[in-house]
């Protein structure tokens, strides 16, 4: 349960709490989560007075997506910190904690070097504390700075790939105001067409095994006011071929040097779909997401989660924390196939868009230019 590894307080909280953020109490600094595992049914709050209680919030997916990842990864650096524990082991176990989203580990190492760097000058571990929560605040503020420029870039594309008539966006997984410190990946370009009139349809897909299509991007879409429709993800095909898909937009967790993309487990199957039936299929990231390091589809770790979520119903009123399941649907015992994430290759991908800039075809060297043109992250 929620309350076995962080304490879980306040329900009829008024819509738009924070996803994320750090409070001090006179009890010591804590980092505050909205716990996505009970959205939409209600929402509550998840305070995590350690590392060791945000690395278990991470695993649950009580805060997911890629770039939330990397700020929580970095508030949990600067959380160990504070409280006076040894940063080294709790920024090796945040980092760990979720392998594919590559921005966890940015996150986490952009405070460690902050604290490192205070360290070394001062000798001071306050100051080094401090230097670590900056640098995860900074971070924090410039993924929703991130944000909006993706939103720009992508409006900029969809418009130019489609005059007139509205976008009818098919999206997968959730990439909204939940996953960052702004408004989102994927989701923040739709909403971008939308308060410029011309978002016809988001198309949600419910995002099996754990349904943050249905729990989460609905929840978002609704609170925003879109025209949306859920279907499963097994109906993709068929609004393919009904001619009622303009444009796929999905966000990332790993993009390779060769412009493979990571994304949640389903994401494959629609670029394939996408290229079939001639409809763009544009990945949106912010630039921390893209991975120099990570040569190709095959040097990426693709989580492997528990067969439960997939023998099982697993929602958010069922007790999932902890490691039970959910309501079973396959007989006791049956083997599960579950990864996270798959790969969708360069060349099934029309566009990445980023806050620099739109890459378009996908290429290596494209790639690398982009990445070359973002600005160094600096410490405050
Ligand atoms: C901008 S979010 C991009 C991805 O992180 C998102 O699409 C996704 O796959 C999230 O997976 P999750 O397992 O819920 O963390």
């Amino acid at each position: 349960m929620a309350d076995q590894y962080a304490q879980t307080r306040g329900d009829n909280r008024p819509a738009g709490i924070p996803v994320i953020r750090w409070e001090e109490p006179p009890e010591g600094p804590v980092v505050v989560l909205l716990d996505q595992t009970r959205l939409p049914a209600e929402e509550m709050e998840l305070v995590c007075t350690d590392a060791p209680a945000l690395v278990e919030a991470i695993r649950a997916l009580a805060v997911r997506g890629a770039p939330l990842l990397g700020i929580a990864g970095a508030y949990g650096v600067a959380l160990a910190a504070a409280r006076g524990f040894d940063v080294d082991d709790a920024a090796t176990a945040l980092a760990g904690a979720r392998p594919t989203a590559v921005n966890l580990s940015v996150g986490v190492r952009r405070a460690q070097s902050a604290h490192q760097a205070a360290l070394a000058k001062t000798g001071d571990s306050r100051q080094a504390a401090s230097a670590a929560l900056a640098a995860a605040r900074q971070l924090h503020q410039e993924d929703a700075r991130a944000s909006d420029r993706m939103a720009e870039h992508g409006l900029a594309l969809l418009d130019e790939l489609q005059s007139g008539g509205g976008h009818r966006i098919l999206t997968h997984c959730n990439t909204g105001s939940l996953v960052s410190g702004g408004e989102g990946t994927a989701f923040a370009v739709a909403l971008a067409a939308h308060r410029a009139g011309r978002l016809r349809r988001l198309w949600v897909d419910e995002t099996r095994p754990l349904f943050q299509g249905a729990r989460l991007t609905a929840y978002e879409a609704a609170r925003n006011d879109l025209p949306y429709t859920l279907l499963t993800d097994n109906a993709a095909g068929s609004l393919f071929a009904a001619g009622e898909v303009d444009a796929v937009l999905i966000g990332a967790d790993r993009i390779a040097a060769d412009g493979s993309v990571a994304n949640k487990v389903g994401s494959y199957p629609l670029a394939v779909l996408a290229r079939y039936h001639h409809v763009p299929f544009i990945v949106v990231a912010p630039v921390t997401t893209v991975d120099l390091g990570t040569p190709d589809a095959a040097s990426i770790e693709v989580e492997q989660r528990p067969g439960y979520e997939v023998t099982d119903i697993v929602a958010p009123q069922v007790p999932v924390m902890g490691g039970g399941g959910g309501i079973p649907v396959a007989p006791l015992g049956t083997p599960a196939y579950n990864p996270a994430f798959d790969v969708t290759p360069p060349e099934l991908v029309t566009a990445i868009v980023t806050e620099e800039g739109t890459v378009s075809p996908v290429t290596a060297k494209g790639l690398a230019e982009l990445c070359s043109r973002s600005r160094q992250p600096t410490v405050d």
